[in-house]
C-alpha cells in the first residue's frame, strides 16, 4: 500500500513556500468527528507552522463529507480564499453506500475547484476500517490534515506566482 511506504506529514521544511500571505478555509465533516477533529488539528498547525496567519484561517463544519461540496462552494462564493481545505473521513459500512459518497465528494471537490479556479484540497480518508482512520489521523501513519494543509500552501503559492 502506497502509504504504508510514506507518512503523510514527512514534509521538508525547505521545499514548503511561507503561507503568510494567503488566506484558508477549512472546512471539516462532523462524521466520525474524533477522526476528522484530529485531521483539522493537524491541518490548522501545519498551517501555523508555516506562517499562515490565525485570523487569515477560516473555519467551518458540514455534518458529512458529502456536504464538503457543499461547504466549499459556500465559502467560495462568499469569502475571498487563496485556498480550501476540505477534511473527512468516510469509513466503509455495509453497503454500496461509501461508494456513492467518496465519488461524489471526490467529483464534487474538483468540479468546485474549477468553477472557481482555486485550490480545493481532497483531505478526505477513505478507508476500510476505524483502524485504518487512525493510522492516518495523526497515527503510525501521519496526519492527512498536515498533508492537505501542505497542499493547500504549495497551490496557493503556484496560483500567486502563475498570476504575477
Ligand atoms: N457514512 C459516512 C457519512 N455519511 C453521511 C454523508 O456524508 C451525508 O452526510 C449524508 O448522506 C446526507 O447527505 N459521512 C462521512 O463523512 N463519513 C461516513 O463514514
Ligand atoms: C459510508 C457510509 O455511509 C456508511 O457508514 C454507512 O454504513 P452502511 O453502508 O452499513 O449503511
Amino acid at each position: 500500500m502506497a502509504t504504508q511506504l510514506k507518512n503523510l506529514s514527512d514534509f521538508s521544511a525547505t521545499e514548503i513556500p511561507s503561507a503568510a500571505a494567503y488566506r484558508f478555509g477549512i472546512v471539516v465533516a462532523e462524521w466520525n468527528a474524533e477522526i476528522t477533529n484530529a485531521l483539522y488539528q493537524g491541518a490548522y498547525q501545519s498551517l501555523v507552522n508555516n506562517g499562515a496567519q490565525p485570523q487569515n484561517i477560516y473555519n467551518y463544519t458540514v455534518p458529512g463529507s458529502f456536504e464538503l461540496t457543499s461547504g466549499a462552494d459556500l465559502l467560495l462564493k462568499n469569502i475571498n480564499l487563496d485556498a480550501v481545505i476540505c477534511l473527512g473521513c468516510v469509513i466503509q459500512g455495509e453497503t454500496k453506500h461509501f461508494d456513492f459518497i467518496c465519488d461524489a465528494v471526490a467529483n464534487g471537490l474538483t468540479n468546485v475547484a474549477i468553477k472557481y479556479s482555486k485550490p480545493v484540497i481532497f483531505g478526505v480518508l477513505t478507508t476500510d476500517n476505524q483502524q485504518q482512520a487512525i493510522d492516518r489521523a495523526g497515527g503510525k501513519h501521519g496526519n492527512k490534515g498536515d498533508e492537505a494543509a501542505i497542499t493547500a500552501i504549495k497551490m496557493a503559492h503556484l496560483a500567486k506566482s502563475i498570476k504575477t
